[in-house]
């Protein structure tokens, strides 16, 4: 069958997780052994392509990865990346791992808004400004954000023409930064 949306969707899981003190992308979540292939398989179904960006391969499963080889930890080097390096797309829908309860209603929803846009994000009570649609016009701009070691997304979504979709369901945009934000999610899709 036809992917519902025809962009590529990216996770970004290369962070360092030094609030959750343990990789997050691999701590176990409903049923599958991680967090990374939970997003990776409940997503893959609806995007024309899928990736996973990160530094190196650390999963136990099979999946497309955007590997970059940067020490520096900030999700503007995973953005570069995928930027620079591939060139089969013009826009990707992009997500972190730590935020599995997003509804595929609101992805098309951004989707939906997305045109005409560099960038277009969710917003609840806070901006979820790793969440939404990213267009590669934005190249130049990130690119000179990385040689000034300029690691700020707020300050990418003020520099882009970005559009801002409200949503009101906060749980479903929970972001799992710390050990309590995981038990919530695990509490909250049991
Ligand atoms: N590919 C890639 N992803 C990154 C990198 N740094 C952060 N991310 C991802 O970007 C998203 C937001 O990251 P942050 O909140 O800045 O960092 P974190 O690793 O999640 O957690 P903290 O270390 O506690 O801030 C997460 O999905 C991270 O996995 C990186 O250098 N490369």
């Amino acid at each position: 069958m036809k992917p519902q949306f025809d962009i590529p969707c990216i996770i970004l899981c290369g962070g360092k997780s030094s609030r959750m003190k343990e990789d997050k992308s691999l701590l176990p979540f409903a049923n599958e052994t991680s967090l990374a292939k939970y997003q990776y398989n409940r997503l893959k179904p609806y995007f024309k392509e899928i990736y996973l960006s990160c530094k190196n391969n650390k999963f136990d499963f099979e999946a497309n990865l955007l590997l970059e080889d940067s020490s520096i930890y900030s999700p503007i080097v995973g953005l570069a990346n995928i930027i620079n390096k591939t060139n089969n797309y013009d826009k990707f829908f992009l997500i972190t791992v730590d935020t599995p309860l997003i509804k595929i209603e609101s992805i098309k929803e951004l989707i939906n808004q997305s045109e005409n846009y560099d960038i277009t994000v969710a917003q609840t009570k806070r901006v979820h400004n790793l969440c939404g649609v990213f267009s590669k016009d934005i190249k130049t701009v990130v690119n000179q954000m990385l040689l000034e070691d300029m690691h700020k997304i707020s300050y990418l979504l003020d520099s882009v023409k970005t559009k801002i979709v409200k949503f009101n369901n906060e749980d479903e945009f929970i972001n799992l930064n710390h050990p309590e934000d995981y038990k919530k999610a695990l509490s909250i899709i049991s």
